[in-house]
């Protein structure tokens, strides 16, 4: 039975002042019947292990560099994350594949190098509207985890994020049917590549537009475990009624 995980990606948001919704996120679920993951800035990974330190509240880094050190200004290591006390670190996400130009190939080399540290990583794949509108989405999931997965890894030590681009920050998701085939075909690539026993165990989260008003009948779809969330990860009063809908989906 694979454990549910709701986890939040700040993104490029969030100063010191604003631990104080972890707080409330670790007051409001003191024993929560899923896991729970927050990926801030790195400049705040180290104070949210601290204050995370007697709750089960998992702390991810939102990137890493393939190597282990040197001169590469303005990147962080595996190393560096696992030190300030991360366990997970998100990788592949389509800003950074946007932004920085990380392909599978980076996104592959990345998750060795975290792998290798100890950390756990969420592996973010996803069409574009133009290529969903194309009807090529499995195509494409297809070859983003054939090109950005180590060929070694466990359901224990990875991931799956599927976040479609165009429903990212825009308030549009795609239909639950839509969410549905898109998440069966990824565990049947899963299963394929890995066998069914690794492949059963991976974890698949959907990204995009996730909110307290549709959680619930997204983490009903079939081969949805959790969700990656951006915006509404943000604050306890937006994060929290996500959880909830996540714990109620095992109950029902
Ligand atoms: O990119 C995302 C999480 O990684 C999703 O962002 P939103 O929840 O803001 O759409």
């Amino acid at each position: 039975m694979r454990r549910k995980l709701a986890a939040g990606n700040w993104k490029m948001n969030g100063t010191s002042a604003d631990l104080d919704q972890v707080d409330q996120i670790i007051e409001a679920h003191p024993d929560p019947a899923v896991d729970i993951l927050i990926a801030p800035p790195a400049t705040l990974i180290s104070g949210m292990v601290v204050q995370a330190a007697s709750h089960p509240l998992a702390v991810a880094g939102q990137t890493c560099h393939v190597a282990e050190n040197g001169a590469h200004t303005g990147d962080i290591s595996a190393t560096m994350l696992k030190d300030a006390g991360a366990s997970h670190v998100i990788l592949g996400h389509s800003e950074r594949r946007t932004d920085h130009e990380e392909s599978d190939e980076t996104v592959r080399a990345q998750a060795r190098a975290a792998l290798a540290q100890g950390l756990k990583v969420i592996v973010c794949i996803g069409e574009t509207l133009e290529e969903r509108e194309a009807a090529n989405t499995l195509e494409i999931i297809a070859g983003q985890l054939a090109s950005s997965l180590p060929d070694v890894i466990t359901g224990e030590n990875t991931v799956i994020a599927y976040e479609p681009v165009w429903a990212i920050g825009t308030g549009k998701t795609p239909t639950l049917d839509e969410i549905g085939d898109v998440h069966d075909y990824i565990r049947s690539r899963l299963e394929q590549r890995y066998g069914s026993g690794v492949g059963k165990s991976i974890r698949l989260l959907y990204g995009g537009s996730v909110k307290g008003s549709n959680a619930a009948e997204i983490f009903d779809v079939s081969n949805v475990d959790g969700a990656l969330v951006g915006g509404a990860s943000l604050t306890c009063a937006d994060f929290s009624p996500i959880i909830s809908a996540l714990e109620n989906s095992i109950q029902t």
